[in-house]
C-alpha cells in the first residue's frame, strides 16, 4: 500500500521534550494516530531513538524517527546525555534547556527535506520554539500538555487572579475559581505557577503565552476523570482542547506495555513478575518516584524505613542518580535489604511500571504524583500513597486524594527546588509513610472505598480510549480538524 492511499497526506510531526515523562506519552499518542492511518515522524535525537525504537519496532505502525544530532556537549554536558534523567547532577538542567533549545536551528535544516511536507507539528509545551517553525511553514502548532485540566484550571486562577501576591511560603490560601476547594500555600507551587515568583523566568512567561494563543492543546487526560475542569478549560481555549488519554492504554498486551518503557538499564521484568506471583493479590506496594527524581538520600531512606515499618511487602525503585549511592551505602551498612528479604524487592534502574502496576498484587502505588504515574495509576485501579515533590506534582496530589478520593498523601510540604535540594533535610518523616501506607491499604470502610472508587476509575479509563470512547472520537476530530485545516476549509 503507498503512503498516499493510507494517509490521505496527513503528516503529523511530533516534537517531545527530551525527558522520559515527556517522550513515552508522545510515543504513545504516535501509536494511536498512526492506528488512525496518520503518518508520523517523531523528531528526537540519536540516543532516544535507540531508547524508544524497541516500543514501536514490532507495531508495523507508520511512524518513524528524525534523528538531529544533540548539541550537549558544545554547552558542556557530558557525552552522552540526551535526556534530562541521564544528567549526572541536577545542576546541570539548564545546560541541558541550552542544548534542548539549539535543536530548533538543526531542526530547521532539516525541515526541507521531510516528505510529504508535515501538515501540523504537536509540540510539547516546553519548546516555545518550534512556534518559529510553525510560522515560517504556516502550519498548525498543537501543544502537547502531559498534565492534566485540573492543572491548566488551577494554574490560569493563580496567574489571572494574582492571589500569591505578598502570601508568605507557609501561609494556606483558597484557588479561586474552582469547583472544588482546594487549598495550597505557595511553598507548594513552583514558580510555572506563581507570577510574582523571583524565580518565575523569561522562558516560563513565553511558554505561557504562547500556549494561551496555540492552534490546539492537546491533553494526556480523559474528559470522565476532571469533567468540570475540561469543560472549564475548553472555555479558557475557546473549544480547541482535546483529552486523548489515558495514552499508555494504547499500549493492550503485556508485551507492549513492557516495551513502551523499556530503557537500557531495564531490570528483568521475569524477576518483578516472578516476584509479583509469589504474592497475595492487592497485598504490595509499589515505590516509585518517577523518572527524574530529585529526592535527598535522607528522604529516600526515610521512604526505605517507611515501607518497611508498614510491614506490607513492597517493590522499591532507586533511581540512579548522584543520591543513589549515598543510599546504596546506607542499605549496605544497615543492612536493609537482607533484614526485608522475601518482603521487600529492591530495584535499581528502570522498572516496567506500568506492567507491575497492571499485577494484581499490586495494593497501592507510591508515588511522587508525576502525571503519567498518576494516569496509570488510575489505569490499573489502584490507590495511590502521594508524596509530590516539584513541578505540578501539589496539584496533582489534590486531584488524586481531594477530588477523586483515591489516594492519601504522606504529608510532603514544599516543591523541592533545583540545584537546593540538599538543603532541605528531612521533612517527611518514616512515620508518616508508614501511616500513609496502612490508610491505603487499610480494610476498613474508607480504604475499601477508596479502592472502589479508583476500580470504578479503571473501567471508566479504559472505556475512553477504546474505539467510540471519549479519548478515541477526540483524537478523530482533531485529525479531521488538522485535515481541514490542510485543506483550506478553516
Ligand atoms: O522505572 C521507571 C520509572 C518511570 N517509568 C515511566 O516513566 C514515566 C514517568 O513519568 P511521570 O510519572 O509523569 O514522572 P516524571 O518523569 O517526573 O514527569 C515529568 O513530566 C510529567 C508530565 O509532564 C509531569 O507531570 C511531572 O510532574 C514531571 O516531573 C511514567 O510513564 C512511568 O511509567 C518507568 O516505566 N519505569
Amino acid at each position: 500500500m503507498t503512503l498516499k492511499l493510507i494517509t490521505n497526506d496527513l503528516h503529523f510531526l511530533l516534537i517531545p521534550f527530551l525527558a522520559p515523562g515527556h517522550t513515552i506519552p508522545m510515543i504513545d499518542m504516535a501509536k494511536l494516530l498512526a492506528q488512525q492511518h496518520v503518518m508520523v515522524t517523531i523528531v528526537t535525537t540519536p540516543l532516544n531513538a535507540i531508547r524508544y525504537s524497541p516500543s514501536l519496532k514490532k507495531t508495523g505502525l507508520q511512524v518513524s524517527f528524525l534523528e538531529l544530532p544533540f548539541p550537549g556537549t558544545e554547552v558542556g554536558l557530558p557525552e552522552g546525555c540526551e535526556s534530562l534523567d541521564t544528567l549526572p547532577s541536577p545542576n546541570l538542567a539548564l545546560k541541558f534547556g541550552d542544548a534542548v533549545d539549539m535543536l530548533q536551528g538543526i531542526l530547521e535544516q532539516s525541515f526541507d527535506k521531510l516528505e510529504p511536507q508535515p501538515s501540523c507539528i504537536v509540540s510539547d509545551k516546553y519548546l516555545p520554539w518550534t512556534v518559529d517553525i510553525a510560522d515560517k511553514y504556516s502550519i498548525p502548532r498543537i501543544v502537547f500538555d502531559g498534565m492534566s485540566c485540573f492543572k491548566q484550571v488551577c494554574a490560569h486562577s493563580l496567574y489571572e487572579t494574582k492571589v500569591l501576591d505578598g502570601l508568605g511560603e507557609s501561609e494556606t490560601f483558597v484557588v479561586p475559581g474552582l469547583p472544588d476547594r482546594i487549598e495550597l500555600t505557595r511553598a507548594q507551587l513552583p514558580a510555572e505557577f506563581d507570577p510574582s515568583s523571583r524565580r518565575s523566568s523569561a522562558r516560563l512567561e513565553r511558554v505561557r503565552e504562547i500556549d494561551m494563543c496555540s492552534y490546539d492543546m492537546v491533553i494526556n487526560s480523559f474528559e470522565e476523570l476532571e469533567q468540570e475542569y475540561v469543560n472549564e478549560y475548553k472555555k479558557l481555549k475557546k473549544g480547541k482542547v482535546w483529552c486523548v488519554g489515558p495514552l499508555s492504554l494504547c499500549n493492550d498486551n503485556e508485551k507492549d506495555m513492557a516495551q513502551s518503557r523499556k530503557s537500557s538499564d531495564s531490570i528483568s521484568e521475569k524477576k518483578c513478575m516472578d516476584w509479583l506471583d509469589s504474592h497475595p493479590h492487592g497485598s504490595v506496594i509499589y515505590a516509585c518516584l518517577g523518572s527524574v527524581s530529585r529526592v535527598t538520600a535522607m528522604q529516600l531512606v526515610e521512604l526505605g524505613l517507611g515501607l518497611e515499618a508498614s510491614n506490607h511487602p513492597f517493590i522499591w525503585v532507586i533511581r540512579d542518580s548522584d543520591r543513589a549511592k549515598e543510599v546504596e551505602e546506607w542499605i549496605v551498612k544497615n543492612g536493609f535489604e537482607e533484614r526485608v528479604k522475601g518482603k521487600g524487592l529492591l530495584v535499581r534502574g528502570w522498572v516496567p511500571q506500568v506492567l507491575i502496576l497492571s499485577h494484581p498484587s499490586i495494593g497501592g502505588f507510591l508515588t511522587h504524583c508525576g502525571w503519567n504515574s498518576t494516569l496509570e495509576s488510575v489505569c490499573a485501579g489502584v490507590p495511590m500513597i502521594t508524596w509530590p515533590q516539584f513541578a505540578e506534582q501539589f496539584l496533582n496530589e489534590k486531584l488524586v486524594v481531594q477530588v477523586l478520593g483515591i489516594g492519601v498523601g504522606v504529608g510532603a510540604q514544599s516543591v523541592v527546588h533545583w540545584g537546593e535540594e540538599e538543603k532541605f533535610g528531612v521533612k517527611v518523616k518514616s512515620e508518616d509513610v508508614e501511616e500513609a501506607i496502612l490508610k491505603v491499604m487499610d480494610s476498613g470502610i474508607e480504604g475499601a472505598e477508596r479502592r472502589k472508587k479508583a476500580k470504578a476509575l479503571e473501567k471508566i479509563a479504559n472505556r475512553a480510549i477504546k474505539e467510540g470512547g471519549s479519548s478515541y472520537m477526540n483524537l478523530k476530530l482533531l485529525i479531521q480538524d488538522i485535515r481541514e485545516h490542510a485543506n483550506g476549509r478553516n
